[in-house]
């Protein structure tokens, strides 16, 4: 089963999203999801193989943000696409059945497209206001998140399924109490000055109810 942190990356030049990265892996975070927007291809191929790199040395799982064809060039673990980004089954058929593949979703129709089309977790957001994105989807809130999930218990879909959207350290319990799997983080994480007490708090409240 996934971790349920994931870091979404920040940065607007090559060097900052790397520093971002790597103090998020030295603080803990296993898995990262590399988000670098209107970049060259080359710049960002050049970050992605550097992410790659730490994230091998780190042990932690490595996904893309939108680019398909870059995850699949640099053999990362996945990608995350969003509603407007390649289809899922089509990015399915292309990468196979070992790779992860990630889906944006705003509705309980979302996710159950998704999960039919072979989708393996979701992002489904935004929880609330977040400056990290433009054009948001509208905001769900706690309530919006309780609505979806006992949705999708009725029809019995079982998928992972990540918060997302201006989510800190005390929307973690609440949220997790909606029946979510885990949170998907860019700016609290990429902020903080303690990062290695921010992932420790966040992971206790994650793991707080698992059973090991
Ligand atoms: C875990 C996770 N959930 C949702 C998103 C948002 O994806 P998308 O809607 O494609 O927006 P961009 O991130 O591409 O701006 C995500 N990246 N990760
Ligand atoms: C990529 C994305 N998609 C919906 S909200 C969001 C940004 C999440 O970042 P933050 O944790 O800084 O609000
Ligand atoms: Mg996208």
């Amino acid at each position: 089963m996934y971790n349920k942190l994931q870091y979404i990356s920040q940065g607007k030049t090559i060097e900052e999203q790397l520093y971002n990265i790597h103090q998020a892996l030295d603080a803990g975070c296993d898995w990262i999801q590399m988000r670098f927007k209107n970049q060259t291809a080359k710049n960002t191929f050049a970050l992605a193989e550097a992410v790659k790199f730490l994230c091998e040395e780190y042990l932690a799982n490595f996904i893309v943000n939108d680019n398909l064809y870059l995850a699949q060039q640099i053999a990362a673990d996945g990608v995350h696409l969003g509603l407007t980004d390649m289809k899922i089954d089509q990015a399915r058929a292309i990468l196979g059945n070992t790779k992860i593949i990630g889906g944006t979703a705003n509705t309980f129709e979302d996710i159950k497209n998704h999960a039919k089309n072979g989708c393996d977790y979701i992002g489904l957001g935004p929880f609330r206001f977040t400056e990290t994105k433009e054009k948001l989807s509208p905001i769900l809130g706690l309530s919006g998140y309780f609505r979806i999930i006992e949705e999708l218990k009725k029809h019995n879909i079982q998928i992972p399924v990540y918060a997302i959207g201006g989510i800190t350290l005390k929307d973690i319990s609440p949220l997790m109490e909606t029946g979510i799997h885990g949170i998907a983080i860019s700016g609290m994480v990429t902020k903080s000055e303690e990062k290695e007490k921010l992932i420790q708090q966040l992971n206790e409240k994650l793991y707080a109810n698992v059973i090991v």
